[in-house]
C-alpha cells in the first residue's frame, strides 16, 4: 500500500487506529480451545469486528512464532483475512548483516505479503537497506520506543551533543523517504514526540503504548500529528482483550469504536484530513 493510499483510507474512516494483534492461547476465551486453530478463530472475530474502525493491523510476531509451525500457519491464514484495502504490519523487529536481512525481507514481504516491517536501526544502513528494496513496501524503523528501557540508550547524549535517538532519525531519514520509511515513537514519549516530529516532519509514525502501557492519545495527537495525520496509533491488549467471554469480539468493537471517534475529533483539530 502506497503513502497516498494510506492518507486516503485514514481520511475516509476518520481513523488512524492500528489493532495490535499480539494474540496469546492463555489469555483468549476458553471457548475458543476447542478450535482446530484458536488463534486464527480469535484474530477473525477481531477483525471482523473492527475492520471499519481499523487502518492497520499489526500481528506481533513473536506471539506467532511462540507455537512453532502451527503460529506460522495461523499467522499466514490471519494475514489473507485481513481485507486487502487495510495496512499490514510484520512487528518482528529485526535487522542483521545484508545478506541475512535479505531474507528477513523476502520471509515477511514474499514468502508473506505484509505491508511493512518493524525494523531495529542498531547495525545500521546495511542492515536496512535490503528491506527497502522492495517497491511498495515500508521499513518502521525503531527511533523512541514506549518501554522502560527506551532510557538505556535512546536518549544518551552521543559527544556530538545529540540524544542517540536524533542521530539514528537524521541518519536513517536519508536512507529512505516519507514513502517507504515509517519511524516508532511511543505514546508514552509525550513531549520528545514533538522534538521527533521536527527532525522528520513528514514521515508517518507508529505509536504503541496507548491502552495498557498508559500513554495518552490526546498528547500523541497534539504533539506528533502532521497535515497527513502522520500516525498509526497502535492498541494490542486494550483492544483485543477487552473481553474475556463469548462476547469479545464485541467488547473489542466497542474499544475500537471509542478510540475512533476521539481519533476523528484530533484529526479535524491537528490535521486536514
Ligand atoms: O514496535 C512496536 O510495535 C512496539 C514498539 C514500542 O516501542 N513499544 C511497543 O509496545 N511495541 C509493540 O506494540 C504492542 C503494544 O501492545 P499493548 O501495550 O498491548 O497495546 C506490542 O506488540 C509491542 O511489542
Amino acid at each position: 500500500m502506497n503513502r497516498q493510499e494510506l492518507i486516503q483510507q485514514i481520511k475516509a474512516k476518520q481513523s488512524f487506529l492500528c489493532v495490535g494483534l499480539d494474540t496469546d492461547l492463555q489469555k483468549i476465551p476458553s471457548h475458543l480451545h476447542g478450535a482446530k486453530d484458536p488463534i486464527f478463530e480469535f484474530n477473525k472475530e477481531i477483525i471482523d469486528q473492527t475492520a471499519d474502525f481499523a487502518v492497520a493491523y499489526k500481528p506481533n510476531i513473536a506471539f506467532y512464532e511462540a507455537l512453532g509451525p502451527r503460529g506460522w500457519e495461523s499467522l499466514a491464514k490471519t494475514l489473507e483475512y485481513i481485507p486487502k484495502d487495510i495496512f499490514t504490519i510484520a512487528d518482528a523487529k529485526r535487522g542483521d548483516i545484508g545478506n541475512t536481512s535479505g531474507l528477513y525481507a523476502k520471509a515477511f514481504f514474499e514468502t508473506m505479503d505484509f505491508d511493512s516491517i518493524t525494523v531495529a536501526p542498531y547495525m545500521g544502513v546495511d542492515s536496512v537497506g535490503p528491506f527497502l528494496e522492495y517497491a511498495g513496501k515500508w521499513v518502521i524503523l525503531l527511533a523512541l520506543t514506549s518501554n522502560e528501557g527506551s532510557h538505556d540508550f535512546q536518549v544518551t547524549t552521543l559527544q556530538n551533543g545529540k540524544p542517540l535517538y536524533q542521530e539514528v532519525l537524521e541518519k536513517s531519514s536519508q536512507w529512505g523517504s516519507p514513502d517507504n520509511m515509517m519511524y516508532v515513537v511511543g505514546a508514552t514519549r509525550g513531549e520528545k514526540i514533538g522534538a521527533v516530529r521536527k527532525i522528520v516532519p513528514d514521515h508517518f509514525f507508529l505509536v504503541p503504548g496507548v491502552g495498557a502501557q498508559g500513554g495518552s492519545l490526546q498528547e500523541v495527537a497534539k504533539y506528533g500529528m502532521n497535515k497527513n495525520c502522520g500516525l498509526l496509533v497502535n492498541s494490542s491488549r486494550g483492544i483485543i482483550y477487552a473481553g474475556k467471554d463469548k462476547d469479545f469480539g464485541k467488547a473489542a468493537r466497542q474499544e475500537a469504536k471509542i478510540l475512533q471517534a476521539e481519533m476523528a475529533d484530533l484529526l479535524a483539530l491537528y490535521s486536514e484530513l
